[in-house]
């Protein structure tokens, strides 16, 4: 296909159903941003999207396991150093316990950089008989409920690229600038050892560690082999018209890449086989996620893999399957069983989050951590009986001492919730209740190994 072919397509969404899609207050100005942000450097390369593909591929392969998560919902406010530091010291602290404990090489994925927009399940919130537009993410309007700050505002599509490019700044720094050395394992912990008994366990490990690397530096391994990880951006490619002016043709391939994250997904409420989403997510070149609920039948599954990826390239497509601690056991085999039976190369990874969330009597959305828990076990012992890799695993969760889910072994209980509710959307795991998981996550991969 010529450039101007591949280019044009990339338009072909307009023509489609578009869910989800923010009531844009002002068309003009919509226009003047997107055509800003189209002149705009990329936010990651060609070559970054190529080499998570072949890291998801591994995946696909049985060779590795994927850690994926950050907020549910970033804000502007909270791209700052410490906050982002918080969240990475608790991907890289996780990533830890998995690979050593689970032995397997971990892709880190942050649920960041990007993840500035929400689907919604009712487009207006009311209040004391006052209703405005849902809050849909700091890219398009504000979360304080007043009519000025729910204005669904395009300018702030230019800031959420501003805020991504000064979150994945820090995330490169912190990655490759020394921080993620594998020698800062007890430094990452330093805050936190005396405060839960996760912090504890950890400090355990870490000392293992440790012994772990002065032997292999004892046998000649270079201790610059240490010095950074890997780590890659993505978010819900939701919002289409930013999505497409931050797509570039790459010179090398002459293929377009949607460069504002290096890994993009469709969501639950957008992946209907005739909509815009998937459309033009089946043009770009990134590896690309759909999101899975407990109503997806097999033929859904065969029919987006048609759509995605036709060519069948490993690494290009994952499943994230998000059905609920309840529904799981019953409905994951026959996706996977019919999936894999096609030949199809997909990585599959849970997301324990989105089928487990229920109102609090104080009105507060939570989560319970048994249930995100067991929604992980399910998707295990799924995996063990069909013979299938269980490929990672995708949460929400933050670095602070939020309280927004319930349980975990520094047990928060409903009436703490109102302590620290501080999601901008739904309820994340904090850095205690995340570290818990890691634990169960890396006995359940040795378990099923
Ligand atoms: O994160 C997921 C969705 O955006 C969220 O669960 C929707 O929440 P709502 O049902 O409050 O709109
Ligand atoms: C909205 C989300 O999930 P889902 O599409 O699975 O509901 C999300 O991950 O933010």
């Amino acid at each position: 296909m010529s450039t101007s072919s591949v280019t044009g397509a990339l338009d072909a969404w307009r023509g489609l159903p578009a869910l989800q899609q923010p009531d844009w207050a002002d068309p003009a100005e919509l226009a003047a941003v997107t055509a800003a942000l189209a002149k705009q450097p990329p936010l990651v390369f060609a070559g970054e999207c190529d080499q998570l593909k072949q890291r998801l591929a591994e995946v696909s392969r049985g060779e590795a396991f994927v850690l994926q998560g950050g907020d549910c919902a970033e804000t502007f406010e909270g791209s700052n150093a410490d906050a982002v530091r918080n969240k990475l010291k608790t991907l890289l602290q996780m990533a830890v316990v998995l690979t050593y404990a689970a032995s397997v090489p971990v892709v880190k994925i942050g649920r960041m950089a990007g993840q500035f927009a929400k689907p919604r399940s009712k487009p207006t919130e009311s209040r004391d008989g006052v209703e405005l537009p849902a809050y849909r993410g700091d890219a398009v309007n504000g979360l304080a409920f007043d009519p000025a700050s729910r204005r669904n505002d395009p300018r702030r599509l230019m800031d959420a690229y501003h805020a991504s490019a000064v979150t994945l700044n820090l995330c490169r720094a912190f990655t490759k600038g020394g921080y993620a050395d594998l020698r800062q394992v007890h430094a990452w912990n330093q805050d936190f050892v005396a405060q839960s008994p996760a912090g504890r366990r950890y400090e355990q490990l870490a000392g293992e560690i440790d012994r772990a690397l002065t032997f292999m530096k004892a046998c000649g391994v270079h201790p610059d082999e240490f010095h950074s990880v890997e780590f890659y951006s993505s978010h819900e490619a939701l919002l289409l018209e930013y999505e497409r002016a931050l797509t570039r043709i790459d010179s090398l391939s002459g293929r377009p890449y949607d460069v504002s994250g290096h890994f993009l997904w469709i969501g639950e409420r957008t992946r209907q086989l005739d909509g815009a989403h998937v459309d033009f997510l089946s043009r770009i070149s990134n590896p690309i996620g759909v999101k899975l609920g407990p109503t997806t039948s097999a033929d859904d599954a065969l029919a987006l893999i048609e759509r995605l990826n036709p060519d069948n390239e490993p690494g290009r497509l994952t499943f994230v399957t998000r059905m609920g601690a309840g529904r799981i056991r019953e409905a994951l085999p026959p996706l996977i069983e019919k999936v894999h039976g096609s030949g199809a190369a997909v990585a599959w990874i849970c997301d324990p989050m989105h089928g487990n969330t229920f109102e609090a009597p104080s009105g507060h959305k939570t989560r319970r951590v048994t249930d995100v828990l067991d929604e992980v076990a399910g998707f295990f012992e799924v995996h063990r009986a069909l013979g299938t890799h269980p490929g990672g695993i995708h949460i929400e969760f933050t670095g602070d001492d939020v309280t927004e889910c319930v349980g975990g072994g520094h047990e928060i209980v409903e009436d703490d919730l109102p302590q620290r509710y501080e999601t901008a959307c739904d309820p994340r795991l904090n850095r205690s209740q995340s570290l818990d998981l890691a634990f169960m996550v890396a006995e359940l991969y040795r378990h099923n190994a």
